[in-house]
């Protein structure tokens, strides 16, 4: 019976944001409070409804692995294969909105205005609440409620005043002051007793995996056409959906950042959940629970390899417990969503080797057959796009250059020009270099990319006589540098918000081509790299690093250029999903 449900109404929550707000300037404290409480707890109920409706509907409609395996939803050539992959879909569509509906009245009534939307992730909703229960005289609660609203606006003085005057207050106790709408619990060493600081722990991991599996569900939602003219934007079945799915995959990336980030931090914590890792390995090792510390370290060396002081603490650990039984115990299975970096990456140099402090050459970053499609994908780029064998180079008369974008690549692949695996394996690798980088520089807040740009140089045959240029001038990538003084100047036209740089090279079947570091006089050579396949230097976009590139002489050199900011206003459009 469809109408079981009809009489159940959510109200939607800007409805009673707004009768709360007006019953704030009447000076009603009661209808405050009871539209506000309201209000917080139906956007509550509207989020995680919609996030266990896709979580079982996910289950229930399995797509099965060929999806799964494939990223990308491409249909089996097959008719018959399409319909089958269809019906999933449609099933799961179906599930998701009849599961929505079911709980939340009609799903659409709860859509907010972009304006409703920023009120609530402003937490403006606890300022009003603060005042309400503190005219009515209930102080636990307005002492939580001015502490939440503080947590995201630590700016705001009227508030600091506010709790600084609670805090002196008769009768307001120390944990009044809690963050109400805290989703994980962000810990620390605030007891002695380091037995219940692991319990402690182990229940911020879980919550992290539950929040990392809600965050995910909920990116599942409606395309986003920002950037796009809407009127305008006119994508066929396949393009649409690979549109969407982008937007989605992209989504799902962030929330590893998203659940490192509090409200009020303009920047996420460091190393999130390979933290937590630290801090329970610490735990168990102080409680002398040597086979859980072993266990924990293990579990944070999968996200630090060659991180000395956990090498050297399980070294210690595994020596008190006896090696033969410490063997036997491995790292915790952690979750989806976690990338963990692979085995096979080998420092080469070290930044010390290369003279200088923000510079790092790594091996085995890709492989041999992912080398080869990438440079594949950058020739079929230039055939179909460009034209063949790309245009002259910009930065020498003797070479051709062909470079491809991963927006470009995205549009090739949607029109069909490039294999769609091609382009998302362009994509995918870029985002496993980024990771590397982030974390061999152990930085203290995330890598956005700012521009990823897939080259290819040829050196023209009939013109290498008499060469006496680069391939590219030795040049700073976030200033401009101007050799004759020794300086290197942070302004517009250079792209300054750059922060890191890493190309990951794809060939050395070629000659000349050598990648070097210079001082400022861009001369003075101080470091060489030779290009090969899985190859990343990464290095600091700064004036610490002046670089170029020697003439290739013969034959085709190809790499991935990405360079990364730490701020993420600046993060390249592509990988928020948009058009140009
Ligand atoms: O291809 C290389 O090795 C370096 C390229 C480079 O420095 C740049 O494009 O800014
Ligand atoms: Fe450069």
């Amino acid at each position: 019976d469809t109408n079981l449900s009809s009489h159940f109404v959510l109200e939607p929550y800007d409805f009673l944001f707004d009768t709360a707000v007006e019953a704030y300037y009447k000076g009603d404290w009661l209808t405050v409070i009871l539209n506000m409480e309201k209000a917080l707890r139906n956007k509550a109920t509207v989020r995680s409804v919609k996030a266990q409706c896709r979580m079982s509907c996910a289950n229930r409609t399995s797509f099965g692995d060929r999806l799964a395996g494939l990223g990308v939803p491409i249909p089996g050539s097959g008719s018959v294969e399409d319909l089958g992959f269809f019906q999933k879909i449609l099933k799961r569509a179906d599930c998701v909105n009849s599961c929505e509906t079911e709980k939340l009245g009609s799903p659409t009534m709860h859509q907010v205005t972009g304006e409703v939307q920023l009120e609530f992730s402003k937490r403006t909703p606890y300022n009003y609440l603060q005042v309400a229960y503190f005219k009515i005289n209930k102080l636990d609660k307005a002492v939580a409620a001015a502490h939440t609203f503080y947590q995201a606006n630590p700016d705001h003085m009227e508030m600091r005043q506010n709790l600084e005057y609670y805090r002196m207050m008769a009768g307001v106790k120390e944990e009044d002051f809690k963050d109400l709408e805290a989703r994980t619990h962000m810990s620390y060493y605030s007891d002695d007793s380091f037995g219940l600081a692991a319990k402690h722990f182990e229940v911020a991991v879980d919550e992290y995996f539950t929040a990392d599996k809600e965050c995910r569900a909920l990116c599942e939602g409606a395309y986003n056409y920002d950037g796009y003219n809407y009127m305008e934007y006119s994508a066929d079945l396949f393009q649409a959906m690979t549109d969407h799915y982008l937007q989605i995959l992209n989504c799902k990336q962030h929330c590893v950042v998203e659940l490192a980030s509090t409200a009020g931090r303009d920047k996420p914590f460091e190393d999130f959940l390979p933290s937590h890792f630290n801090y329970l390995q610490f735990s168990y090792y102080n409680s002398e629970k040597y086979e859980q510390a072993i266990e924990c370290a293990r579990t944070f060396l999968l996200f630090h390899p060659d991180d000395e002081v956990m090498n050297q603490n399980l070294a210690y650990y595994s020596a008190v417990l006896g090696e033969d039984k410490a063997k036997t115990i491995s790292a915790r299975q952690v979750q989806s969503g976690v990338s963990v970096l692979h085995d096979n990456i080998k420092v080469t140099m070290t930044p010390q080797q290369l003279n200088g402090s923000q510079r790092v050459l790594l091996d085995g970053v890709i492989s041999d057959d992912e080398c080869r499609e990438l440079q594949r994908l950058s020739n079929a780029a230039a055939l179909k796009g460009d034209g063949y064998r790309g245009r002259p180079s910009p930065h020498s008369p003797s070479e051709m250059f062909q470079g491809v974008t991963v927006l470009k690549a995205v549009k090739l692949g949607q029109e069909g020009k490039v294999p769609l695996k091609s382009t998302r394996l362009f994509f995918d690798l870029s985002e496993k270099v980024r990771k590397v980088v982030e974390s061999y520089f152990h930085l203290e807040t995330p890598l956005y990319f700012s521009y990823s740009h897939l080259v290819c140089r040829s050196a023209i045959d009939e013109k290498q006589e008499e060469r006496k240029d680069l391939s590219h001038p030795v040049h700073v990538d976030n200033c401009l540098l101007v050799s004759e003084i020794n300086e290197c100047i942070k302004e517009p036209p250079a792209y300054t918000h750059r922060d890191y740089s890493a190309i990951l090279y794809l060939n050395d079947d070629f000659e000349g081509g050598d990648f070097i570091f210079t001082e400022l006089d861009a001369k003075t050579v101080t470091a060489e790299v030779r290009p090969q396949c899985g190859r990343v230097v990464g290095f600091g976009a700064g004036k610490e690093n002046p670089h170029g590139v020697r003439a290739v002489t013969k034959g085709q050199r190809c790499a991935v250029a990405l360079w990364f900011t730490l701020d993420p206003t600046h993060e390249e459009k592509v990988r928020t999903i948009s058009v140009d």
